[in-house]
């Protein structure tokens, strides 16, 4: 019989599987995947989760949490929040639709409800009835945030932060041709 007309071509195939595998099991730390002449064995499979612990002594042998992953502090939860809302008001339109002032009174009175900590929610709540939302343009929005964010800084005995220098702190999101940026309207709708 005929030499296999596929042969050549499985052949650079096993020979670029192999490849791959090597330069796989390097960049992951594996040494000597072992291979087959004819078939691939071994796929490597990433599994990035540890074993589920079964009894107390394995739950012992557990690697450290990663404090990149699992719950956040109150701290963490609040530097992000302040992070979001900062950059809104920085991409926040000059000339904001009146759907858009709606909205960001609505986005901070479901803040006070529902951000997940629930003494700083209670806590800005008290401070938006005294300092209600002003979303009238986009310096506006953002010296307003400014200010409540300070009132929060000196409730917690943090340093004041200058409203003046709010937009170099936060500015636009570095987006090609403003692709990020919010539109609004000239036209109060
Ligand atoms: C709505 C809300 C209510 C909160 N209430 C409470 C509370 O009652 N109790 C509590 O313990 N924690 C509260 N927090 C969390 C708290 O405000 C801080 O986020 C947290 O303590 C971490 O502080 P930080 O020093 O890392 O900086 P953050 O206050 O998180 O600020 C992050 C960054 O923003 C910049 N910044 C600071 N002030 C201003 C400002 N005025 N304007 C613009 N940029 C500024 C600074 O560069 C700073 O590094 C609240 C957070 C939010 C979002």
């Amino acid at each position: 019989m005929g030499e296999n007309p596929w042969q050549p071509l499985l052949q650079t195939f096993e020979k670029l599987s192999n490849c791959v595998q090597t330069h796989v099991s390097n960049f992951i730390g594996i040494k000597n995947i072992p291979r087959s002449s004819s078939t691939i064995q071994n796929p490597i499979i990433l599994d990035p989760y540890p074993p589920i612990a079964t009894n107390s002594s394995s739950l012992q042998k557990l690697p450290i949490k990663d404090k990149s992953t699992g719950p956040v502090t109150k701290e963490e939860l609040g530097k992000a929040t302040w992070t979001f809302l900062h950059t809104l008001a920085a991409q926040y339109p000059e000339k904001p639709t009146r759907q858009q002032k709606k909205d960001v009174k609505e986005l901070m009175a479901i803040l006070s409800r529902m951000y997940p900590c629930r003494q700083c929610a209670d806590h800005f709540k008290d401070i938006l009835r005294s300092n209600p939302p002003q979303a009238g343009s986009q310096e506006e929005f953002s010296q307003w945030l400014c200010h409540v964010h300070n009132t929060v800084n000196r409730s917690l005995g943090k340093l004041v932060f200058p409203c003046e220098r709010v937009d170099a702190r936060w500015g636009k999101l570095e987006c090609e041709q403003k692709s990020c940026d919010l539109h609004g309207t000239s036209m109060d709708f």
